[in-house]
């Protein structure tokens, strides 16, 4: 099946899900001259419960640690979007060193990694599924995580990922909120997109926050010690899971500040 490697890369993916060359492709590259500020764009609203978080899973793509999502407990509103949207989970992508790792990027420029707070349209469909299907479905917050000094709060999810080495394992993770993962300001850039792994789906509005939040090269070297493979399997470090920037084909991009 699909992965990242040379094989079964993302410039394979086309193959068995054609619409990865379709019109509305993620990630991209942000061109900050190129957003227009939009002063429609309403200030973010992001509620989260601690008590919904469940648990941390190696999902053999990437990790990802998931919310109760039966009631707006945890919750995303205002931005570009229209009505609430509850939070499912959030996951990263990373590099094997330091220069590369993020999907989206800012004119050229390359994070380390990248998070993913995943949020879908509850006020208007009926389940994360049919949301994934739906082109007002998913909203996406994408943080950047850059070389600095090492973040305390990201220290406690990476202090989760002895327990899940291989594809396949997760452990409860409790009591997690992720809102203490945001940079102080939550200016953001937003599009219209897609997932970034097969299926691809056409289903994402895109908020990528401008600021980053750091993240220290021990705390990197911790998530590259995950594996994309199941115990047993030949190892295979969990490295270098993102998509490269995809073209615009005349979307627009909008700037939530000046
Ligand atoms: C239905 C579905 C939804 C998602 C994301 C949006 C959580 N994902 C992750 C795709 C993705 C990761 N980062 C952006 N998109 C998948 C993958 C695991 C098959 C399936
Ligand atoms: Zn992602």
């Amino acid at each position: 099946s699909w992965g990242y490697a040379a094989n079964n890369g993302p410039d394979k993916w086309h193959e068995k899900f054609p619409i990865a060359q379709g019109p509305r492709q993620s990630p991209i590259d942000i061109v900050p001259s190129q957003a227009q500020h939009d002063p429609n764009l309403k200030p973010l609203r992001i509620v989260y419960d601690p008590n919904t978080s469940k648990g941390i899973l190696n999902n053999g793509h990437s990790f990802q640690v998931d919310f109760a999502d039966e009631n707006d407990s945890s919750t995303l509103q205002g931005g570009p979007i229209s009505g609430v949207y509850r939070l499912r989970q959030f996951h990263f992508h990373w590099g094997a060193s330091n220069e590369r790792g993020s999907e989206h990027t800012v004119g050229g420029v390359k994070y380390a990694a990248e998070l993913h707070l995943v949020h879908w349209n509850a006020g208007k469909y009926a389940s994360f599924g049919d949301a994934a299907k739906a082109p007002d479905g998913l909203a996406v917050v994408g943080v950047f995580l850059k070389i600095g000094a090492a973040s305390p709060n990201l220290q406690k999810v990476l202090d989760a990922l002895d327990a899940i080495k291989t594809k396949g394992k997760q452990t409860p993770f409790p009591q997690f909120d992720p809102k203490i993962l945001l940079p102080s300001s939550l200016d953001f850039w937003t599009y219209e997109g897609s997932l970034t792994t097969p299926p691809l789906l056409e289903s994402v509005t895109w908020i990528v926050l401008k600021e980053p939040i750091t993240v220290s090269s021990e705390q990197m070297a911790k998530f590259r010690s995950l594996l994309f493979t199941t115990e047993g399997e030949t190892a295979c470090c969990m490295v270098d899971n993102y998509r490269p920037p995809q073209p615009l084909k005349g979307r627009k991009v909008r700037a939530s500040f000046n």
